[in-house]
């Protein structure tokens, strides 16, 4: 990781101080989209001290912040998978681990919620606006690694993330002594691979099942359970109004389309989600949350009650998506195609 950051940006975000205090922070209903850019280093500190990690880990503040800026700049610019994505993701994570006490109500140990805040910073780390396939149907460098174990994208994450631990004073696990910190490496590898679509799609299943009479002592249902929740973080997007839908739906096709771009370059045909030509957005996005967004946040909503309310936004979203199909129809038969409808539809 050929990443170079700066003493004097770590020094800055040291004295960030907390002359930023959004109200709501802690909030669902909070979108960690509108915090300023350049203040969500400084929010990720404001995470970890807020949660009570950097006393509980006695973790120094310097290799924290160290951490945080090699994590940043470990993101691409594409036009989703990007730093504030993670962000989001990370805060969505902290969100869950304080409002549906995770600790204390015995789903999670302390070393597993510090390192499930961990694993949403780094979940997407070095992503290149493409998806697994494309690593294996065009033998990226990528694929040559891992395609022979399936996620591949997820594993470079965590090789990227890997690089940066083991970069002078950036290892946050460092205090960690003995099995806590094998144990931190394997729960760290085990998030990040769940945030895989294929591994979530083979596990949709016994995630309905465990979550029907949901046994937090026992260690599968319990696995089971940290997937989902990293799952969901990777989701937070849908959780939020319609705006930050909306928003996040114009980013991922554009990365979605500019893909199908580069495959159709390449010779190959996209899939239909990928091709700008074909591409309903408001139709995939009806199916997406049917089939995916709804059943995992339902599932969620069996064992924390309190998670009906975010079931009950995502639906509203999706109906408004159902709305917007209507009007694609009408539209396409005039030939404007997905995008410039999504963009007249601000
Ligand atoms: C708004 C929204 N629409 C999406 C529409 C389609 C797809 C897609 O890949 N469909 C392929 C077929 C086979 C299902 C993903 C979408 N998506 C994601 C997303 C989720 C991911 O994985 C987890 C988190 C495990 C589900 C991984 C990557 C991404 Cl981009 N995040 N937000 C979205
Ligand atoms: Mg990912
Ligand atoms: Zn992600």
């Amino acid at each position: 990781v050929d990443l170079q950051v700066e003493e004097e940006d770590v020094q800055a975000l040291l004295n960030c101080g907390d002359d930023h205090n959004i109200k709501d922070f802690d909030s669902f209903n909070f979108c960690p989209r509108t915090v300023p850019y350049r203040h969500m280093p400084c929010y990720v500190l404001k995470m970890f001290e807020d949660l009570n990690f950097i006393k509980r880990w006695r973790i120094k503040k310097n290799v924290l912040a160290r951490f945080t800026l090699y994590v940043k700049k470990g993101y691409r610019d594409a036009p989703y998978h990007n730093w504030m994505h993670a962000f989001s993701v990370a805060h969505f994570a902290y969100l869950l681990i304080k409002n549906l006490r995770l600790v204390e109500e015995e789903h999670m140990t302390e070393l597993q919620a510090f390192v499930f805040l961990v694993s949403c910073l780094c979940h997407d780390i070095d992503h290149r606006g493409t998806n697994n396939s494309f690593q294996t149907k065009c033998g990226t460098v990528l694929a040559s690694l891992y395609s022979s174990e399936g996620s591949v994208m997820e594993r470079h994450h965590l090789a990227q993330s890997m690089c940066i631990l083991n970069t002078e004073g950036c290892n946050i696990f460092e205090t960690l002594k003995g099995t806590l910190y094998s144990e931190a490496l394997d729960l760290l590898r085990n998030n990040i691979l769940a945030t895989d679509l294929a591994s979530h799609f083979r596990s949709v299943d016994d995630q309905r099942e465990i979550t029907r009479c949901y046994d937090k002592k026992n260690p599968s249902h319990r696995k089971l359970l940290h997937a989902m929740l990293m799952t969901c973080c990777d989701l937070n997007d849908q959780t939020k109004n319609w705006k930050v839908s909306k928003q996040t739906a114009e980013q991922i096709y554009d990365e979605f389309f500019s893909q199908g771009d580069l495959e159709k370059s390449m010779g190959t045909a996209p899939i239909e989600m990928m091709d700008r030509e074909k591409a309903s957005i408001p139709d995939l996005q009806v199916q997406f949350i049917t089939n995916l967004v709804l059943p995992l946040f339902t599932n969620l909503a069996m064992v924390f009650p309190s998670v009906k309310s975010i079931v009950q936004i995502i639906e509203r979203n999706r109906e408004v998506w159902r709305i917007a199909t209507a009007i694609f129809q009408k539209y396409s038969e005039k030939g404007m195609t997905g995008m410039d409808i999504l963009l007249n539809a601000r």
